[in-house]
């Protein structure tokens, strides 16, 4: 069931709208890209498409069903600064298993060594506490994920790994995804549709 954003508004000042008339959908399985200049508003739509932020008008829904803030997310949000999303008070490990515990093939496909899992954050470097990140998205009840980002911070071989990786696992388990990037590169390389936020399409 595709992940549909129907006519979607939303500003943080009042009347300043920053998403307007948005309507874009992603089918399991299909990776969309998200473009446009800095500021126009990627992460908001993100935030809004993954359920974090409510949109002053409009409606997120999975095949019908209008996304629950509550419940388990059924699309994930992987940003571009891991440290953010990761509780520096935990170790790794815990890290992972607070979502569920990922297989071993999983572990290598991201090249995370056994090492790492009983580090605290701050003893990885970001590129490593990152791949934490997007082995913990990949939760077996995901549906969807948006990455915003987030491979911004790594060199272009591990990112062409890490993407390879990541977007093998995607199709095999059909999960829709979003890239979000200003990288027209990146874009035209992973994605089989681009939308660009802040022009209606
Ligand atoms: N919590 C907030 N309160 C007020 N304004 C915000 C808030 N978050 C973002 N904005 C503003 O909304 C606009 C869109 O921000 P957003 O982060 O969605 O853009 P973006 O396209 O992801 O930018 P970038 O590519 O630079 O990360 C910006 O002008 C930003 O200053």
């Amino acid at each position: 069931m595709p992940l549909i954003g129907e006519n979607l508004g939303h500003y943080y000042q009042k009347d300043r709208w920053i998403i307007k008339d948005t309507n874009l959908s992603v089918a399991p399985g299909e990776v969309l890209g998200l473009s446009g200049y800095s500021g126009c508003g990627k992460t908001t739509l993100s935030r809004i498409l993954a359920g974090y932020i409510s949109p002053r008008i409009g409606r997120v829904s999975i095949g019908h069903k209008t996304l629950e803030r509550r419940a388990f997310r059924p699309v994930q949000l992987i940003y571009q600064h891991p440290e953010k999303a990761i509780n520096p008070k935990w170790r790794m490990r815990d890290v992972l298993i607070e979502s569920y515990t990922p297989s071993q093939d999983i572990l290598d496909a991201f090249e995370i060594r056994e090492e790492w899992m009983n580090r605290w954050p701050v003893e990885l470097s970001g590129g490593e506490k990152q791949r934490f990140c997007i082995v913990r998205s990949l939760n077996p009840a995901t549906k969807y994920i948006i990455a915003d980002e987030m491979t911004t911070m790594l060199d272009a071989i591990t990112q062409a790994r890490i993407w390879h990786a990541f977007l093998g696992i995607c199709k095999s388990r059909n999960i829709g995804v979003i890239v979000v990037s200003h990288e027209s590169s990146l874009l035209n390389r992973l994605c089989d549709n681009i939308y660009k936020v802040g022009s209606g399409g």
